[in-house]
């Protein structure tokens, strides 16, 4: 096991926001009571202003934003702007500003920034956090309280870039870092999040054709509320989140109908379906137990090696962490 290892310079005193919704006025507020200088665009001005009112310093155009030169710029649009953001700061980004994203699907994100032009400074990332709501109105700093972020490594990431992202999210952001290819998160979060949407979605679905629809409705209690809340969330974001990911969340779908038929056979058929419950508490299980924050091993990033090293961890797990003033990154090991 390497127990000591540390980066230190990542310093983040000034970050851009590119527009102010959920997720985007989350960050500016967690920043601005962290004492971080943190400047934004949003495409209307009412969160604007309110965003100024709570200290941010407003600016008129993503050409403006980009010319105060922060340490880093984090584009939280809606996926579908995203590809528009992306090419706006290709077109007006100076100086050493690093930028980010918080986008859900990395392959099209990351893709764009590099047909952007901008990979050199480039670093994906994506916070595990949010509620069904939108907007500055509903965002709240708590949600990023301990929130796990994938940051995504490529074989052309920058080592200065990726540091100074993580020590963002694992300092004033109050995040856990773990890292993986663009594709491998894509597919990781196909699973916990973009299907999960989709089946709270057909949930309802299925209640609104249904006969008993009013009678249904009027009994539905923990378990609905529960597996139908992110069903809340924007129509036309989650159709986003789905169609950006199409390629990791179409084989899901398939596999889970084909596991859902397998299952409606075997119940007409009257066969055992206990395997299929079984399954899943084991899943249910290790979820309960997982405790990815804890690092079996620490590594540092100055080798000449650091993404292929990353890169290599991903496939065990990794997390990102930080001590106050530099960055760890820590390895973990998973059981054998
Ligand atoms: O908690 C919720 O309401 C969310 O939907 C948050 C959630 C998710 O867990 O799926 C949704 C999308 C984000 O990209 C990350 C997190």
């Amino acid at each position: 096991m390497v127990t000591a290892a540390a980066v230190t310079g990542a310093t983040v005193r000034r970050v851009g926001v590119v527009s102010l919704g959920l997720i985007g006025g989350s960050v500016a507020r967690r920043l601005v009571a962290e004492g971080v200088e943190v400047h934004a665009w949003n495409p209307s001005a009412p969160a604007l202003e309110a965003a100024e009112r709570d200290g941010v310093v407003p600016h008129a155009s993503i050409a403006s934003l980009c010319a105060a030169e922060p340490d880093v710029l984090l584009l939280a649009p809606p996926l579908r702007a995203m590809a528009d953001v992306i090419g706006e700061v290709a077109a007006h980004v100076r100086g050493a500003t690093v930028v980010t994203d918080a986008g859900s699907v990395k392959v099209a994100v990351t893709d764009a920034a590099r047909g952007a032009g901008l990979s050199a400074r480039f670093v994906g990332a994506h916070p595990m956090a949010g509620t069904e709501q939108a907007g500055y109105e509903a965002s709240d700093a708590r949600i990023l309280d301990g929130a796990r972020w994938a940051l995504t490594v490529e074989p052309d990431t920058d080592r200065d870039a990726f540091l100074r992202v993580a020590a963002l999210v694992t300092g004033p952001l109050g995040g856990v870092v773990r890292v993986a290819t663009p594709a491998v998160h894509d597919a990781a979060v196909a699973l916990v999040s973009h299907v999960p949407h989709v089946f709270a979605t057909d949930l309802l679905g299925l209640v609104g054709g249904a006969d008993v629809r009013d009678l249904a409705l009027a009994l539905a209690a923990g378990s609905f509320r529960d597996g139908t809340r992110v069903a809340g969330t924007h129509p036309r974001r989650t159709e986003a989140m789905v169609v950006d990911n199409a390629a990791a969340v179409v084989p899901v779908l398939r596999r889970a109908v084909a596991d859902l038929t397998a299952l409606a056979d075997a119940l007409e058929a009257g066969e055992p379906v206990g395997e299929f419950f079984d399954a899943a508490a084991e899943v249910r299980a290790s979820m309960r137990l997982a405790a990815p924050e804890d690092p079996a091993a620490t590594v540092t990033l100055d080798g000449d090696g650091w993404r292929e090293e990353l890169l290599d961890a991903t496939r065990t797990g990794l997390v990102v962490g930080a001590d106050t003033a530099t960055v760890s990154v820590r390895v973990t090991h998973a059981p054998a």
